[in-house]
C-alpha cells in the first residue's frame, strides 16, 4: 500500500488522470483492450473531466462502476448519469460504458442480469478507482448493511445491498471482484477523509470498516490518492 499525496486537488486531478491514461494505454498496447472501474459520489467529478480529455484510444476501453444506486439514469443519485455526463465526454466519449443498473425494479434478484452485463468487461480490471465513505464503506460494501459479510466473502461478481445509513438499494461489486484488479486506487480528498484513512490503517476489523479489506491485503497493489 502506498500513500500518494498531492499539494492540491488540481495537481491530483492532472497527475492522477495522466497515470490512469498511461495504464489504459499500456493495457491497449499489450492486449488490444483495457478495463476501467470507477466510483460515484462527489469526489471524482473534476477528475472525470480531466481524464475525459486524455489522448488515448478510448474505443478500446470498457468502463463500469464499482457500485450503483438502484435508480433510473434520470435520477439525481444515478452514478451512471454522473459517469456518462462527466467521464464519457470529450475524447472518452468513444469508450464503452457497461451498465450496472438493469431493468429490474429491485436490485435484489437482479444480480444475475448485472453479472451477465459485466461479462462485457475484461477481468482482471486494469485500473479500479474506489471512493470511501465516512463510515469506512467502499463501493457499496456498507458496514451497516445486512449484506456486508456476503459482500466481503461471496464468490459472486456482484451483490445487492440495502444500506441503513444511506438511501437507495445498491448493486455493488463484491470484494472478490474488486480485488480482481491489476491496480487499485483509493481516491479521497480533504482532511476529514484523511482521518478516516488513518483510522482504517490503525485497525483490522473489516466488518467495522470494509475499506480495510482493500487497504490491508497483499494480493492487489493499492495506492491511496489524496490531496487536502
Ligand atoms: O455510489 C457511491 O456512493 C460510491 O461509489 C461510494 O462508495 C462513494 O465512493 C463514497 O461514498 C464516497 O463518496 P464521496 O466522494 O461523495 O465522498
Amino acid at each position: 500500500m502506498q500513500f500518494v499525496e498531492f499539494k492540491n486537488t488540481d495537481e491530483l486531478n492532472l497527475q492522477f488522470a495522466d497515470r490512469i491514461a498511461k495504464i489504459l494505454a499500456n493495457a491497449i498496447d499489450a492486449k488490444g483492450k483495457a478495463s476501467l472501474v470507477v466510483s460515484g459520489g462527489r469526489t471524482p467529478l473534476p477528475f472525470f473531466k480531466q481524464l475525459s480529455q486524455a489522448d488515448i484510444d478510448w474505443s478500446k476501453v470498457s468502463i463500469t462502476l464499482a457500485d450503483e444506486r438502484w435508480v433510473d439514469k434520470s435520477h439525481e443519485a444515478s452514478n451512471t448519469a454522473l459517469v456518462l455526463n462527466n467521464l464519457l465526454q470529450n475524447k472518452a466519449a468513444d469508450a464503452t460504458f457497461v451498465e450496472l443498473k438493469t431493468k429490474e425494479t429491485s436490485a435484489f434478484g437482479a444480480e444475475p442480469s448485472v453479472a451477465e452485463n459485466l461479462k462485457a468487461l475484461s477481468f482482471p480490471i486494469d485500473a479500479l478507482i474506489l471512493g470511501m465513505g465516512e463510515d469506512g464503506h467502499t463501493a457499496s460494501l456498507f458496514p451497516c448493511s445486512e449484506q456486508i459479510v456476503q459482500g466481503l466473502e461471496s464468490n459472486e461478481v456482484c451483490i445487492a445491498v440495502q444500506p441503513t445509513t444511506a438511501p437507495h438499494e445498491r448493486m455493488s461489486l463484491t470484494l472478490k471482484s474488486l480485488l480482481n484488479s491489476e491496480q487499485i486506487f483509493v481516491h479521497s480528498v480533504g482532511d476529514s477523509k484523511k482521518v478516516i484513512i488513518d483510522k482504517a490503517l490503525a485497525g483490522d476489523d473489516v466488518l467495522e470498516m470494509p475499506i480495510r479489506a482493500i487497504l490491508k491485503q497483499d494480493s492487489t497493489p493499492v495506492d491511496i490518492i489524496w490531496a487536502p
